[in-house]
């Protein structure tokens, strides 16, 4: 791993690397979403430096956990039969979690299935702490429910820990910070491995707004209206897709119809191009909405209005 980027990080940080297993359907992809939110990066250059592809990374003041996918292991749990079971319950699916300091086991809260145990076997003679995350906690009657669930599951395997959540976040409780809490336990003490600026959706949300205003320009050239400035709105990057709204502030109605065109067709061509080219940025699927907005004297402001608009929500 390269050198640390953040040199004002505490003595104790943790830096590790997380990896959530389990059967199709039982919630990786929510818990997933959850944990990393908007912050999610999976386009990072120091990405390529890793094993495994990088889902998302999690910072905080403490702690940075980097979730990655090992095909390997995963599809053990995907396929979840006997025969499969046999064939990769060897090197290539153990090897996979090579690297990876947690390993999540993720289960339903109404229990172990056939298929889940099989996993666990996968899982024997591996060294990595295995932390099994019961999912779906809101789906409970009582949360008694829970006591002979983790009985059973101590008896199947020596879990690190035992840690029940809901990854969709409803409910009260849904225990996902506690979860983050203790994969971090399980973490060495160490910088950071990424630059949290590099990772965040920050710079690339300025990225975005960079692409959208270059096709401003192109466009439309010098007849581009001096106090024209793009504020992304929304950013919401996704493991597929990436949802992000820009508007585009002009001061006057004039420069409103001069960036939206004829029957719309500037701003169309402007938002396909810049569609286009965030979907290479951000190597996934864009949905990008232009609104163009007139606030007359505005351009005093221009600069505070333009970094606003990069340092919104992240
Ligand atoms: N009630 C409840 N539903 C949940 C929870 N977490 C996930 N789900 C739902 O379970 C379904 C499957 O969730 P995913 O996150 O797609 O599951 P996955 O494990 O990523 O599935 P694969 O991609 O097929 O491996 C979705 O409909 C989720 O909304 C939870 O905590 N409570």
């Amino acid at each position: 791993m390269d050198t640390p980027k953040n040199s004002d990080q505490a003595a104790d940080f943790k830096f590790g690397y997380v990896t959530i297993i389990g059967k199709p359907n039982v919630g990786k992809s929510t818990l997933m979403n959850r944990i990393i939110g908007q912050k999610i990066s999976i386009t990072s250059h120091r990405a390529q430096t890793t094993r495994h592809r990088i889902l998302g990374i999690h910072t905080d003041p403490e702690k940075q956990i980097v979730f990655v996918d090992t095909p390997g292991i995963h599809s053990v749990a995907k396929k979840s039969n006997r025969k499969t079971i046999n064939r990769v319950i060897n090197k290539t699916a153990i090897s996979s979690i090579d690297g990876v300091d947690v390993v999540c086991l993720m289960i339903p809260a109404n229990g172990w299935t056939d298929g889940d145990k099989l996993v666990l076997k996968a899982l024997e003679h591996v060294t990595t702490p295995v932390v099994l995350v019961i999912n779906k906690l809101d789906k409970l009657r009582s949360i008694n429910d829970l006591l002979p669930l983790i009985a059973e599951s101590n008896e199947l395997y020596k879990f690190a820990d035992i840690v029940p959540v809901s990854a969709i976040g409803r409910g009260h409780n849904d225990n996902v910070d506690r979860l983050m809490e203790v994969l971090a336990t399980h973490l060495p003490h160490a910088p950071a491995g990424f630059d949290e600026d590099q990772i965040t959706d920050r710079s690339f949300r300025f990225l975005v707004s960079e692409l959208v205003r270059e096709q401003l320009f192109r466009r439309l050239g010098d007849e581009l209206p001096y106090a024209t400035a793009v504020e992304v709105t929304e950013f919401v990057l996704e493991p597929e897709r990436a949802l992000i709204n820009c508007d585009i502030w002009v001061e006057k109605d004039s420069h409103k119809s001069m960036v939206i065109g004829k029957k719309g067709e500037a701003l169309k061509q402007i938002g396909t191009f810049a569609r286009k080219n965030s979907e290479v940025l951000l190597e996934r699927k864009v949905f990008l909405e232009l609104f163009v907005k007139v606030r007359s004297g505005w351009s005093d402001n221009a600069r505070d209005l333009y970094s606003l608009g990069y340092d919104e929500g992240s």
